[in-house]
């Protein structure tokens, strides 16, 4: 039970924005995904589109092999849980879930009410009467349980504190163990999130900079340590997104995925090589004018 997606040359215009422009990706059925990308970048429109809530300017989209728009039996399997949408606000928690348990296949009661009692939430109240942290709690109950075959949490985590969004982390990872699914999770909380990550899409100005598997992008970018000179003759020739120098030390991020010889090289020149972590892959990435 998990959807797969192809997006193809996606364009979405707003009037003259152009907010994603010919954007291509696939999406495997049974993975956790992150979209990742600056604040504009098109993350919330591509999920709108995933989720048939956004028609495209041009370019094809398919969810399990079909256009979702209008699409009863894609629709049906999608769920988008954002911060505006999904939930209705103004009717009491109780009974969207019971409205859920009869129009979504796959909810399963028992889970929300689990999870209404981990965050704390009193069926009774209607979402306008919640702090925002609770009503986006309220939306990752309603995405979790309903174990959709394609779910879509976008910044789902807005307002919530550390240890609310650390037990939406754990009840995700350990309801997809159970039921695996196809989720994607957009967030700007990238250090929280990565260890959720099988696969990664950054968008970058409407357009995919990178989609990668997880373990790939673990072993991609390196951070180079060493006396200036040494670090300099090192990086020459790769593609350095940042350099830093502290008195005759310089430290220089490279895009690069260093293989052992490259590593046995930069022992010899008296360097040190580190990891670089996907939060700063990303910002260095997506920076306005990466150092080169
Ligand atoms: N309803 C709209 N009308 C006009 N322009 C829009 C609309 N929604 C989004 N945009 C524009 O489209 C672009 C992409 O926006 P989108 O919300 O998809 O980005 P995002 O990556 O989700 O951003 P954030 O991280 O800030 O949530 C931006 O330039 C935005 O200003």
């Amino acid at each position: 039970m998990s959807f797969g997606v192809e997006v193809q040359d996606l364009t979405v215009e707003y009037g003259r924005t152009v907010a994603l422009e010919r954007a291509s990706l696939t999406l495997a059925p049974g993975a956790i995904h992150g979209l990742l990308g600056r604040n504009g970048s098109g993350k919330t429109t591509l999920l709108s589109v995933l989720a048939a809530f956004r028609r495209p300017s041009a370019g094809r989209v398919l969810v399990d092999g079909e256009d979702p728009w209008e699409n009863p039996r894609v629709m049906a399997g999608t769920c988008l849980v954002r911060e505006s949408g999904d939930v209705e606000v103004d009717t009491g928690m109780k009974d969207t879930l019971d409205y859920l348990e009869r129009a979504r296949p796959h909810f399963d009661r028992d889970l929300a009410d689990r999870l209404m009692d981990t965050f704390e939430l009193d069926p009774r109240r209607k979402p306008t009467k919640l702090s925002r942290g609770k009503r986006s709690a309220f939306g990752a109950v309603v995405g979790l349980a309903t174990r959709a075959e394609l779910t879509l949490f976008d910044e789902v985590y807005l307002g919530m504190d550390a240890p609310s969004r650390h037990a939406f982390y754990d009840a995700l990872l350990e309801d997809y163990v159970e039921h695996p699914r196809t989720i994607v999770l957009s967030s700007h909380l990238i250090e929280e999130i990565e260890r959720l990550l099988e696969h990664v899409v950054i968008l970058d100005r409407g357009g995919v900079l990178l989609a990668e598997d997880a373990d790939v992008l673990g072993a991609r970018g390196a951070r180079v340590t060493g006396p200036g000179p040494a670090v300099d003759a090192f990086v020459a020739g790769r593609r350095v997104l940042r350099r830093e120098q502290l008195g005759p030390t310089v430290q220089a991020t490279v895009d690069a995925t260093l293989d052992d010889a490259a590593r046995a090289e930069a022992h010899a020149a008296g360097l040190e090589v580190g990891p670089v972590d996907l939060q700063s892959l990303v910002v260095h990435l997506t920076a306005k004018e990466p150092a080169r």
